[in-house]
C-alpha cells in the first residue's frame, strides 16, 4: 500500500499536524529590541534583561531591515508598503499531494470535486476568492494553497471534516505540508528517473521528498527507477527528521549522508585501483567517482524570506547575517558544481532576499568557473510561476556603512567584507567592462542592447559619491519570488548548467580543507560566522546549523506531527542496528577506541564515529529461508541488494533493500575506504520477529510494511486474496477468527497458511466488477499475522483507518465519511485479546514501519 509509513506510539502532541502557519501574534518580551537602531546591524542586543517579564505581540518591524532593503531596491519605491504589509501577514498554508502514494488521484479528486466546492460556503477572507486552490504553476494540480487559518480550521465545525482530512493524510504521508515557494527549486532541476541527484543541504527533507517523487514517478509496481538521490545534511538531528519524512516514500533509491556539503566526498577511485580492479570493467563511468546529473544546493541562509511564518526574525534581523554566511554559501555551491557532471544542472536556492546571499554568490560561481558554467535562462519553464529577474547591482552594508565597491572597505573590515560580495567581485580595480563582455560571450550569452538590464553596464554614481558597481553577468536570469506577487514567502533560485570540466585549480581550491579558504583563514570572518550561527540558533528553520528549535520548526513545517517521537522512531534506518540505540548514537570514546567490551565493541567497526558501517547481507541460509517461506520469485533480485548495519548475521534485526544504483554506490564507497558517512540507506524490507512472535513461525523474518509494495508482485506463498467485505472487516476489527470470515473459503485458506507473517490482497475482480471507481493499477495489500485461530493485521490503526476510508470512498464516492467506530463483529477480536497473545502485542508495536 502507498505511504505505508505511520509511526509507532504517536502521542497527543504529535497530532497537532497540519497546523496552519503561525499567526503573527506570538508573544515576545516587552523589552525586545526589534525596533533597533538601523545602524545597530551587528545584532547586539541592547535591551535590559530585567524587564523581560511582561509580554506583547511580536513586533513586525525592524528599521535596519527597512533601510537595508529600501536602499538595495529590493522592490520599487511604490511597492514598498505593499511588500512590507504582506510580510507582516501570516503565511497561507500550502501542501503537496505525494504523487507516489497509491491514492494520489483519489486525494486530488477529493480536493477538486469535494473540498474546493464544499468549503466555499464557509469562506470569507480578504481579497482571496477561493478557500483552497491548486497552485497553478505546479504540475497536475498536485500542490495546493489553503486560505484557512489554523484558528478557522479548529473553531469552525463545518471545517472539521477538511481539518481531519488534512491531519490524517499528512500523518499517513499522502500529503506533505510545505511552503509553496519551497516547492519551486526541485521543479527547475529537470530530474529524470535515471538521474543521480545530490541534495547537498537536504534536511528536513521536503525537497528531497519531491526529488524522490520525480524519480519514482513513472515506475511500475514492483520495479525501481535507475536513478537515486543522495540527501546530505550537516546536522544529524535534522538528518533524522529527513529520514522520518522520506520513510513514507518507501524508496530503495535514497541514501542519507552526514557531511559538510562543502567537503562532500568525491569517492574517486584512483587510477591504479581502477585499472586493476574487477570493478573497473563492471561499473559505468559515473561510478569510478561520484558525479551527479543534478545537484540541489538549497544552502543555509539568513532566512528572511520566511518572515511570514517565523516572525521572530523581525527582531533578530541584521546585515551581519547575510554577510556572515556568504562565504559558506560560495563554498557549498562550488563543491556542488565540482560534483556535477558536464551537461548537468545545478539549482542554487535560498529563502533569503539578500543579494549578498543570492546574486553575489551566483556571480562568484560564474567568475570562478570561467566559461565552464552558465546561468540558464529558464523564463520559459513554469510560465505560471510569477517571478522577477535577479539584480545586477547591489551594495554591501557593514556596521552601518554602505559600500559600493571593495575599495570602499576600510582596511580594518577587509577580513569580514570580501570582494566577492560586490557586483564586480574585484578586490582592486573597478569593473573591467571589456572583460565583462568577453566573459558574457564565453558564457554563451552575448547581451542584447535592447535589454534594459544590460544597458546598466556602467558604474552608477550614487548620491553619496560612491560608485555603484554593476555585474557583468546576466544575473537577471536568476529568479526572485517576492511575497506579495503570489501571497507567499520569498525565495531566490538560480539554475546553472555545466558546459565543461572545471579548471583543475578551481576544483582543488574548493575541495580543500577549511583552513585553505580565504574566508576561513580570516579570524574576523570566523568570528562573524560564529556570531551568525549563534544568532541563527534561535532563528528560522532554514538557517545555517541545526538545533532543537529549528528541528522543532522544521518538524512543524514538514512533519507536523511531532518531531521528538519522530526522532526516536528513525532507529530503524539510521546509524545503528544495535539494540542499545542510545549508546549507539553517542558512543563513548571507549567504544571508539575499541576499549569497551562486548556487543558495542563488535559493532563499531566502521570508519565513522557513532555510525555502524553498512554491510551487504549475504547469509545464504537466511536469504533462502525467507525466499522459500514467501515463495519469492527469482526475478526479484535479493542477492547483493540486501544490506544491514550489523556484520554479525545472527544479530541482524532489520534487512534493507537497495536499488541497483545504490548497490553500485555502496560498492564504490567500499573501494574508496568508506568516504561516505551514511546515516540511512535503502528500504526496510525484512524485520526479525521477536521471540514472542517468532516461536511458532517457521521463518524468522516478516515483511515490513514499507517493503511490501515493492516485493508484492513477486510473492507466491503466504499470500491470499480477500473479498472487499472481508478486507474491510480486517481493517475495522484488526483481528478475525478464521471461522468468522464472510467468505468461508477464504477463512479456510487462511487457516492453512503457515504460522507467521502473511499478506492479504484486496481481490481485484471483486472491486472492479462491482464498481468502476475501484479499478486501479497497483493492488491494495496489507501485512497480516496468521496466529493459532485468527488472522490479524500488522498495520497501524491510522493506516487501517486511511485504507478503510479510501475503500469506502471509492465504493460510494458521494457519501461523506469518515469512518465511525465500528460495531463489534461476531468473532472479531481486539488484537490484544486474541489467541495470539504470544504474537500480537509485539506485532502492533513493530509492524507500523
Ligand atoms: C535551507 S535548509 C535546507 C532545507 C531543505 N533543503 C528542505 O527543503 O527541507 C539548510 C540546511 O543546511 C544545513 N547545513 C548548514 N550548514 C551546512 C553545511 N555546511 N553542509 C551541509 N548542510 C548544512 C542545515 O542543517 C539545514 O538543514
Amino acid at each position: 500500500m502507498g505511504g505505508g509509513g505511520g509511526g509507532r506510539g504517536r502521542s497527543r502532541t504529535q497530532r497537532r499536524h497540519f497546523a496552519q502557519s503561525r499567526e503573527n501574534v506570538w508573544k515576545r518580551p516587552k523589552s525586545d529590541p526589534s525596533d533597533a537602531n538601523p545602524d545597530a546591524d551587528n545584532g547586539n542586543d541592547t535591551s535590559n534583561a530585567s524587564d523581560t517579564l511582561s509580554w506583547q505581540p511580536f513586533a513586525t518591524q525592524n528599521l535596519a531591515f527597512d533601510e537595508y532593503y529600501k536602499d538595495q531596491g529590493i522592490v520599487s519605491q511604490e511597492e514598498w508598503d505593499t511588500f512590507v504589509e504582506c510580510l507582516r501577514k501570516p503565511l497561507p498554508s500550502a501542501f503537496r499531494i505525494n504523487s507516489s502514494s497509491q491514492f494520489w488521484m483519489d486525494i486530488r479528486s477529493q480536493l477538486e470535486n469535494d473540498f474546493a466546492k464544499s468549503l466555499q460556503a464557509e469562506f470569507i477572507e480578504g481579497d482571496e476568492v477561493e478557500p483552497i486552490r491548486p497552485l497553478a504553476w505546479y504540475p497536475e494540480n498536485l500542490a495546493w494553497h489553503s486560505n484557512f487559518s489554523r484558528m478557522q480550521l479548529r473553531k469552525n465545525q463545518a471545517l472539521e471534516r477538511f481539518h481531519e482530512f488534512l491531519k490524517l493524510e499528512n500523518e499517513i504521508g499522502n500529503i506533505t505540508r510545505q511552503e509553496a515557494v519551497s516547492m519551486v527549486p526541485p521543479l527547475f532541476l529537470d530530474v529524470q528517473p535515471d538521474h543521480f541527484v545530490l541534495d547537498m543541504c537536504a534536511a528536513p527533507g521536503s525537497k528531497t521528498f519531491q526529488l524522490l517523487e520525480i524519480i519514482h514517478r513513472s515506475t511500475k509496481p514492483g520495479s525501481l527507477p535507475k536513478g537515486m538521490v543522495i540527501a546530505n545534511d550537516l546536522d544529524v538531528q535534522r538528518c533524522n527528521l529527513l529520514i522520518h519524512q522520506t520513510k513514507r516514500m518507501c524508496t530503495a533509491n535514497l541514501v542519507v549522508t552526514n557531511h559538510e556539503a562543502q567537503q562532500f566526498p568525491g569517492c574517486r577511485l584512483n587510477k591504479s585501483h581502477f585499472a586493476t580492479s574487477e570493478m573497473g570493467n563492471q561499473l559505468g563511468p559515473c561510478l569510478n567517482q561520484l558525479l551527479f546529473d543534478r545537484v540541489l544546493c538549497d544552502v543555509p541562509c539568513s532566512g528572511d524570506g520566511t518572515l511570514r511564518k517565523a516572525p521572530d526574525i523581525w527582531r533578530k534581523w541584521n546585515t551581519g547575517m547575510g554577510n556572515g554566511i556568504h562565504g559558506l554559501q560560495i563554498q557549498i555551491a562550488m563543491r556542488g558544481i565540482s560534483l556535477l557532471k558536464v551537461g548537468g544542472r545545478m539549482v542554487y536556492s535560498t529563502c533569503s532576499m539578500n543579494p549578498i546571499e543570492n546574486e553575489a554568490v551566483v556571480a562568484e560561481i560564474l567568475r570562478k568557473c570561467g566559461g565552464c558554467v552558465e546561468l540558464l535562462d529558464v523564463s520559459s519553464e513554469l510560465p505560471q510561476l510569477m517571478r522577477r529577474p535577479g539584480h545586477r547591482k547591489w551594495k554591501v552594508r557593514d556596521r552601518g556603512t554602505w559600500m559600493a565597491s571593495y575599495k570602499d572597505v576600510p582596511l580594518s573590515r577587509r577580513g569580514a567584507v570580501h570582494p566577492s560580495m560586490f557586483p564586480s567581485g574585484s578586490s582592486v580595480e573597478p569593473v573591467d567592462h571589456s572583460l565583462g563582455l568577453e566573459e558574457q560571450h564565453q558564457n554563451g550569452r552575448a547581451t542584447s542592447s535592447e535589454d534594459p538590464c544590460i544597458q546598466l553596464d556602467k558604474p552608477v554614481t550614487l548620491a553619496n559619491n560612491l560608485e555603484e558597481e554593476v555585474s557583468i553577468f546576466p544575473l537577471e536570469r536568476c529568479m526572485r519570488i517576492v511575497p506579495h506577487d503570489q501571497n507567499g514567502g520569498a525565495f531566490f533560485i538560480a539554475v546553472f548548467h555545466k558546459v565543461g570540466p572545471l579548471p583543475v585549480g578551481t576544483l582543488e581550491k574548493h575541495n580543500s580543507h577549511r583552513a585553505k579558504s580565504s574566508f576561513h583563514n580570516d579570524r574576523q570572518h570566523d568570528e562573524a560566522q560564529d556570531k551568525l550561527f549563534e544568532d541563527m540558533k534561535t532563528s528560522a528553520d532554514c538557517s545555517a546549523n541545526g538545533n532543537n528549535e529549528k528541528v522543532a520548526e522544521a518538524a512543524l513545517e514538514s512533519c507536523e506531527d511531532g518531531p521528538q517521537e519522530a526522532l526516536l522512531e528513525t532507529d530503524s534506518v539510521i546509524a545503528c542496528e544495535n539494540d542499545d540505540s542510545k549508546e549507539a548514537e553517542a558512543p563513548s570514546e571507549e567504544n571508539d577506541d575499541g576499549k569497551a567490551g562486548g556487543k558495542r565493541k563488535l559493532q563499531i567497526q566502521g570508519k565513522w564515529r557513532g555510525v555502524d558501517p553498512v554491510v551487504f547481507f549475504r547469509d545464504e541460509d537466511v536469504i533462502n529461508s525467507i525466499k522459500n517461506f514467501y515463495g519469492i520469485l527469482d526475478s526479484f533480485q535479493l542477492s547483493d541488494h540486501l544490506v544491514t548495519r550489523n556484520s554479525e548475521t545472527t544479530r541482524v534485526k532489520r534487512i534493507y533493500y537497495v536499488s541497483e544504483s545504490v548497490k553500485e554506490l555502496l560498492e564504490l564507497n567500499f573501494k574508496v575506504g568508506q568516504q561516505l558517512k551514511i546515516t540511512s540507506i535503502g528500504l526496510k524490507m525484512f524485520e526479525r520477529q521477536t521471540s514472542r512472535e517468532g516461536t511458532s513461525a517457521p521463518c524468522s523474518f516478516r515483511i515490513s510494511s514499507e517493503g511490501l509494495p515493492l516485493i508484492l508482485p513477486y510473492l507466491t506463498k503466504q499470500i491470499l486474496d480477500a473479498s472487499v467485505e472481508d478486507f474491510k472487516h480486517l481493517l475495522q476489527y484488526k483481528s478475525i477468527k478464521f471461522t468468522d470470515f464472510v467468505d468461508a473459503e477464504f477463512g479456510e485458506k487462511a487457516s492453512k497458511l503457515l504460522p507467521g507473517c502473511c499478506v492479504i490482497v484486496l481481490r481485484k475482480d471483486n472491486e472492479g466488477s462491482s464498481n468502476p471507481n475501484l479499478v486501479h493499477e497497483s493492488p491494495i495489500a496489507i501485512g497480516c499475522w496468521r496466529g493459532k485461530a485468527t488472522l490479524s493485521v500488522m498495520v497501524t490503526a491510522l493506516d487501517c483507518q486511511e485504507l478503510l476510508e479510501r475503500l469506502l470512498l471509492r465504493m460510494e464516492p458521494t457519501k461523506e465519511y469518515p469512518v465511525q467506530e465500528s460495531e463489534p463483529l461476531k468473532g472479531a477480536c481486539e488484537v490484544n485479546n486474541s489467541d495470539m497473545v504470544e504474537d500480537v502485542d509485539e506485532i502492533r508495536l513493530n509492524a507500523v514501519g
